[in-house]
């Protein structure tokens, strides 16, 4: 097959790992970016894109989100996490089936598409539907299947066999943008057994595991009461931690828990409107950075955020932990852009592939326009801009894989109109059911 070529003229790159001084050109060849310098011809180039006045940036990586759960956005709100998912949520996801998991997924692909995430990691049900959603809309996903047991020996079968069938149908599908990762729901969740059996598995399958980890206080002081230990405490003593295991949420974390995380070399994913809206706690982010712990930033589902958009969610993280320390020097904009993408791709142990803008590595690129009231003045500080003046709707092109997923803000792979009106109607019919 013919090689496919991009060539993106004039960027300012913002990037974690490099310092580009002076506008750049950028030549994509296929689904790699193959060239970056200073003045690249567009002779026998496929399509040329102009990023003057645009800045250029890797796209952004949220490494926690129930993507399908797009359907219940604004249906529980104000509520803590028990209430939440044990009197709402639940029994909304009893009635879901695959094509609203398939709906919901697409409807999610549209934003994060159009705020600027080119990966994304998910916990949920019917994932081989939610592969079809990634498949089809261009974007890059980590699918897990969320697998809870309550200690009952036949769920718990089931549970890993949909796991495991999950990852033979789809790790790697998707030209390698669907990875495949085992994802236990929680400690209170899922059983111990439960727990050795996918840590057993997931080593001899090479397979990396997502799971929610001391979220709220309830969960310390119920895990705490069963297991005599703190829930990083229980998962060490079973063997189950290391550097493969991504954890959401870790909001009540000891000092002996954050040792316990740093010498397994456990991996983050923050979720601070989660957190804020379930009024779960303040995850002590600034302190697992100064133990050079890897923070990852995820939105978690659009039911308890309610949106996707990653940009908010840094400038959310960054914030919180300014007013929560009484230090405006953490988490600055620039550790922000790197929590939102170079951090990211290692949290999934994708750092060779994505995360930041170098050759060899695959075009997953956003371009944010500044030609907006909200990034006037031009500041020669790009993260500034980027995080705490701009938000999802400043992206104007969004690239994965080499392929351009929206131009001029522009979807190339999905309809919206036809997205948005198969949503209404399945959220229309889910709430009949209940
Ligand atoms: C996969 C299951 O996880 C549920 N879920 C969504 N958000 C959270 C959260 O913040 N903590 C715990 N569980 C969560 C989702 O509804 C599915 O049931
Ligand atoms: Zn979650």
């Amino acid at each position: 097959m013919a090689d496919n070529t991009i060539l993106i003229k004039n960027a300012v790159i913002l990037d974690p790992n490099t310092d580009y001084d002076e506008k750049k050109d950028l030549l994509i060849n296929n689904d790699l970016i193959s060239e970056i310098s200073d003045n690249i011809s567009d002779e026998n180039v496929d399509k040329v894109i102009d990023a003057t006045g645009k800045i250029l940036l890797p796209g952004f990586i949220n490494t926690h989100t129930h993507l399908s759960m797009t359907l219940f956005r604004g249906l529980a709100d104000d509520l803590a996490l028990d209430e939440w998912l044990n009197d709402n949520i639940w029994p909304m996801e009893a009635n879901l089936n695959g094509n609203y998991c398939y709906i919901g997924a697409l409807l999610g692909a549209v934003e994060l598409i159009k705020s600027g995430t080119t990966t994304f990691s998910d916990m949920y049900f019917y994932m081989e539907d939610v592969a079809k959603a990634v498949e089809e809309s261009g974007i890059r996903a980590v699918l897990s299947y969320g697998m809870i047991d309550f200690g009952d020996e036949e769920k718990r079968k089931a549970e890993i066999e949909k796991n495991m069938a999950l990852f033979k149908n789809c790790h790697d599908a998707a030209d390698g943008r669907i990875k495949v990762f085992f994802g236990p729901h929680s400690p209170y969740t899922a059983s111990e057994e439960l727990l050795r059996e996918v840590r057993k598995l997931a080593d001899e399958n090479d397979m990396k595991i997502h799971i929610h980890v001391s979220e709220t206080q309830k969960e310390i002081n119920d895990v705490s009461s069963e297991k005599g230990l703190r829930p990083f405490e229980y998962l060490d003593s079973i063997g189950f931690l290391g550097p493969d295991v991504l954890c959401a949420h870790c909001v009540w974390l000891n000092d002996n828990e954050i040792d316990i995380i740093k010498k397994n070399d456990v991996k983050i994913s923050h979720n601070p409107c989660s957190n804020m809206k379930l009024a779960s706690g303040i995850a002590p982010v600034s302190k697992l950075l100064e133990n050079d712990i890897c923070v990852s930033i995820g939105t978690d589902g659009a039911s308890s955020n309610n949106n996707l958009d990653l940009i908010e969610e840094l400038k959310t993280a960054s914030l919180l932990q300014k007013v929560s320390t009484l230090d405006p020097k953490v988490l600055t904009s620039d550790e922000a852009i790197a929590i939102g993408t170079i951090n990211g791709a290692k949290a999934l142990g994708l750092e060779d592939e994505i995360g930041s803008i170098e050759v060899g590595k695959k075009a997953d690129l956003i371009l944010i326009d500044t030609n907006n009231a909200n990034m006037i003045p031009d500041s020669s500080n790009l993260s500034s801009n980027i995080i705490y003046s701009a938000n999802g709707s400043n992206v104007d092109t969004t690239i994965c894989n080499g392929q351009i997923l929206m131009e001029n803000k522009k979807l190339t792979t999905l309809d919206e109109q036809e997205i948005y009106d198969k949503a209404r109607k399945a959220i229309e019919e889910l709430k009949a059911l209940l």
